[in-house]
């Protein structure tokens, strides 16, 4: 359980992250919403720690851990180690290196250096799988997409977080990420955090929503509780 308590964030003077409070429930896919420039990018770097959180606390409990981390102590080059996945924003992975590559450099974050790239990332993405000792650059842009989930994923983490992952897709491309993010979440049981400026999916593609507006948590419940008057006031654009 990734728990966030009235963490605030600034960037020099700039009061961005304001008193945000969140629990994401084991297992459950969670999608943090707002408009352009709301905080969402913020909030996702501080909890991996890429930038540092001014007051507040994050906690991580692992499953089957006794007790809550302070995440806050654990510097960046931990947090993966600790369980936590992310993607970032763009789809980055190494163009000039091939498919396999990518993954193994990823492997190396990991505490256990010698370990394989598990089966699960090859059974989630077939298609990357054929493609392993093709560049990267030359993937499609739906396979590098893949590749940048894959490259999260071999060190098996309990939580993955996604940064706008349907960013600039055309819809047929969205509505395949969407079934991927469903199976990572029932099939291999991950705790996602979805970042976006809108709900790309349909409701059942989840379970919670987080609205951040102007840095402030202003709501958040079961995705059937997104009703229409939020839509309106926090995503329309
Ligand atoms: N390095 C920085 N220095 C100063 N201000 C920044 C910096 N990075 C982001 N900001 C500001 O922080 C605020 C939140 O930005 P952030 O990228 O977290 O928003 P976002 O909700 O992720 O937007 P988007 O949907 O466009 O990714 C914005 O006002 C932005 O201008």
């Amino acid at each position: 359980m990734l728990r966030l308590q009235a963490v605030n964030q600034f960037f020099g003077p700039k009061h961005i992250l304001r008193d945000i409070s969140m629990e994401l429930p084991p297992g459950q896919c969670t999608y943090v919403l707002g408009r352009n420039g709301v905080g969402k990018t913020t909030l996702v770097n501080c909890i991996m720690g890429h930038l540092p959180v001014s007051s507040g606390t994050v906690t991580w409990r692992p499953a089957g851990g006794a007790e809550e981390l302070n995440l806050l102590q654990h510097p960046v080059e931990q947090r993966a180690a600790l369980g936590i996945g992310y993607v970032p924003q763009g789809r980055q992975v190494f163009s000039q290196l091939s498919v396999d590559e990518n993954l193994r450099v990823a492997l190396l974050a990991g505490r256990n250096k010698t370990r394989q790239v598990p089966s699960m990332v090859y059974e989630l993405f077939p298609g990357l799988h054929n493609m392993r000792h093709q560049r990267a650059g030359d993937l499609t842009e739906s396979g590098q997409q893949q590749l940048a989930i894959a490259r999260a994923l071999v060190l098996e983490p309990e939580l993955l977080i996604l940064d706008e992952p349907t960013g600039g897709f055309q819809p047929s491309v969205v509505k395949e990420i969407g079934h991927n993010i469903r199976r990572l979440q029932r099939d291999f049981g991950l705790t996602l955090l979805v970042v976006e400026q809108q709900l790309p999916f349909t409701p059942s593609a989840g379970d919670r929503f987080c609205l951040l507006e102007g840095g402030c948590n202003v709501a958040q419940g079961t995705l059937d509780q997104l009703d229409d008057s939020l839509i309106q006031t926090y995503l329309a654009v």
